[in-house]
């Protein structure tokens, strides 16, 4: 495929609407997840449309939670003294993809792998700012996640 072709993750994925119908079908069952439910239990109605917006820009969609939120720094924020385990992120990792799979979303392994890959990686650095007596860096740039090293979708 030419490199000029090559979809951000987020077209790939159907942009903000698909983002959005993710994660309102993934907080009900964080809601209900008998680890997570209490983690959660102060979230706000508006939360699981935040992290649509977050992970939008991430994936290479429009820069709104930039504009509106603050970037990165602000979501660091979000978690911070707030003790999660690798054992809660496994599980808020594990229900984000099987919601993916309920969903329909493309499960094509280029696709799946990159997701993964962020995943990880913003999960863990969610653990990380979590603990106690970490500090944000106020100029912490927003991540931007592509393809990785298979540099596009399925092609067969
Ligand atoms: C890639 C990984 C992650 C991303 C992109 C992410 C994103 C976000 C964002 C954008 C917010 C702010 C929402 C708002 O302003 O309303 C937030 C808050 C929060 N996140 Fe995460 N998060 C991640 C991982 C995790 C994990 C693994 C956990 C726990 C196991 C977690 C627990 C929380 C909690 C408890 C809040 C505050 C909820 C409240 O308002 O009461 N996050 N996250």
């Amino acid at each position: 495929m030419p490199e000029q072709s090559i979809p951000s993750l987020y077209d790939w994925l159907g942009g903000i609407d698909a983002l959005n119908r993710l994660t309102d079908r993934f907080y009900q069952h964080v809601k209900a997840d008998p680890l997570l439910g209490p983690v959660f239990e102060h979230m706000g109605a508006d939360h699981p449309g935040h992290v649509a917006t977050f992970l939008a820009e991430v994936l290479g969609g429009p820069d709104d939670y930039s504009k509106q939120h603050g970037g990165h720094p602000h979501m660091v924020q979000q978690h911070l003294n707030r003790h999660l385990s690798q054992e809660k992120r496994r599980r808020w990792v594990g229900l984000l993809l099987e919601t993916a799979d309920e969903l329909g979303m493309p499960d094509d392994p280029e696709f799946r792998s990159a997701l993964v890959g962020y995943l990880e990686w913003g999960s863990r650095l969610a653990v990380i700012n979590s603990q106690p007596g970490v500090a944000v860096d106020p100029h912490a740039p927003m991540p931007r996640w592509g393809w990785g090293e298979v540099k596009g979708p399925y092609t067969g």
